[in-house]
């Protein structure tokens, strides 16, 4: 056993209060062993937390990671025009190559702002789990399947993809699930088939649903049900599945995705960036809904830092309930931490003994962070991701003094311009 200690720092207490406190991780296992302010200098390591905030490793419980290839490519747009003017042909360039570059450049972004675990609907998703590892962040991994515009021996082999990945992949730190794409863009059919394969897989279920009224109105017309009584109609919706954004929903839906447990990943920047709509996230805490937190794709956001998104978070939701107490601080906070793993299924996102060590250490010595009268205030509406100073996952350090230890940057960088100018060549050629 190798223990690294997290010394002098104040830590986030799983109740959201902060106190001064040491935190002895346990390297091998990759678990925090002990949160305590007598652990000093005890640790085989240390790494310093002087003047600085020690808070779970951020999760990011809905993205496509290799859209970073993407950003800036494409703005101003709603999502169908967007999606299927300029993202989806761009995307039918892409190589696995090119995915690798997308999430490793992802990875590097998100590590620095202080995100240690994330799950991502994207396809060759065998290139997304080799960085991944590599990385040493934690993730869940799936092939997003979409029926629209295919024929039936493309859905057949879509679907094909998507069980095979998942049967494939599997480790410590990455795990996986079934992620048909939304309830618009996949048949009835294929929805409930990929949905049963999930149950005998014993895998959560991911899906994108009503993120935009254009989805909710096809299948009301349709159907005479609303979407989240037809997701659940096809299977879907068990307390392990989790699904994005749930804009459009009324209060019945949200009593529905509270009794059945559902995870909701709520995606304020993405949302509000597409205009998509303001989702009614205060009601579904009041609800008891389990609500977590994800940027979406960095076309659509533009960044992965999960500062941003837990201010968004913050600002829209107040907006949406008209209510200035609405999506408190510690509501935010809380959502970007233990909400956001308990949607995707991670261990993480407390800081207490038998927790995995994912953990983020933020320096507090800024003008921007002075006076210190709350720190959780202070996580919600004042820090940025640049004010990580070191990550953690597993119990590995992934960035030291703000410096990446697992990915060498300017070499992901320079892979991804290349790439991203190459792909776009070949999209409009
Ligand atoms: N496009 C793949 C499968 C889908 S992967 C997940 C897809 O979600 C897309 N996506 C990104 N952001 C959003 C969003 O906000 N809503 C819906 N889809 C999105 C993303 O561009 C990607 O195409 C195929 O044709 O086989
Ligand atoms: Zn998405």
């Amino acid at each position: 056993m190798t223990t690294l200690g997290i010394t002098n720092g104040v830590v986030l207490q799983p109740d959201l209060s902060v106190s001064k406190s040491d935190v002895l991780i346990d390297q091998s296992s990759g678990e925090i062993i002990d949160v305590d302010p007598e652990i000093g200098m005890s640790g085989d390591r240390q790494l310093d937390a002087t003047d600085s905030l020690v808070i779970p490793g951020l999760i990011n419980a809905h993205t496509h990671v290799a859209m970073t290839l993407l950003r800036g490519y494409a703005d101003d747009k709603p999502l169908e025009t967007w999606l299927r003017e300029d993202i989806w042909p761009a995307e039918a360039e892409l190589t696995a190559e090119d995915v690798r570059a997308g999430a490793r450049l992802g990875m590097a972004e998100m590590i620095r702002s202080g995100t240690a675990g994330f799950a991502d609907m994207y396809f060759h998703v065998p290139a997304i789990g080799d960085a991944v590892e590599a990385a040493g962040m934690r993730a869940r991994l799936g092939h997003g399947i979409i029926t629209v515009g295919k024929t039936d021996a493309e859905i057949e082999s879509d679907v094909e993809e998507g069980i095979r990945v998942a049967r494939k992949l599997g480790s410590e730190r990455v795990s996986t699930a079934l992620m048909p794409h939304s309830l618009t863009t996949v048949t009835e059919t294929t929805l409930t088939t990929v949905i049963e394969r999930a149950r005998e897989m014993d895998v959560p279920v991911h899906s994108h649903v009503s993120e935009t009224t254009a989805e909710v109105e096809p299948i009301i017309e349709e159907r005479d049900v609303r979407p989240v009584e037809y997701a659940r109609s096809c299977g879907h919706l068990q307390p392990e599945d989790f699904i994005a954004h749930a804009v459009h929903i009324d209060t019945e839906e949200i009593e529905r995705l509270a009794d059945t447990g559902t995870g909701v990943v709520h995606c304020p920047a993405s949302n509000m960036k597409l205009a998509s709509g303001m989702a009614p996230v205060q009601a579904m805490l009041d609800a008891g809904v389990t609500v977590g937190l994800g940027t979406d794709g960095v076309a659509s956001n533009n960044d992965l830092d999960m500062f941003d998104e837990i201010r968004d978070a913050a600002m829209i939701g107040k907006l949406a309930a008209e209510d200035a107490s609405a999506l408190a601080a510690p509501d935010v906070v809380r959502m970007a931490t233990q909400g956001s793993a308990d949607c995707v299924g991670f261990e993480s996102g407390r800081i207490e003994s038998g927790a995995p060590a994912d953990l983020a250490v933020l320096s507090l010595d800024a003008p921007h962070l002075t006076p210190a009268h709350d720190l959780v205030s202070h996580l919600a509406y004042a820090a940025t991701g640049s004010d990580v100073r070191h990550t953690i996952c597993d119990g590995q350090i992934l960035m030291r003094e703000r410096e990446l230890l697992t990915i060498d940057e300017a070499t992901a960088r320079e892979e991804a311009t290349k790439r991203a100018e190459e792909l776009i060549a070949r999209a409009e050629a």
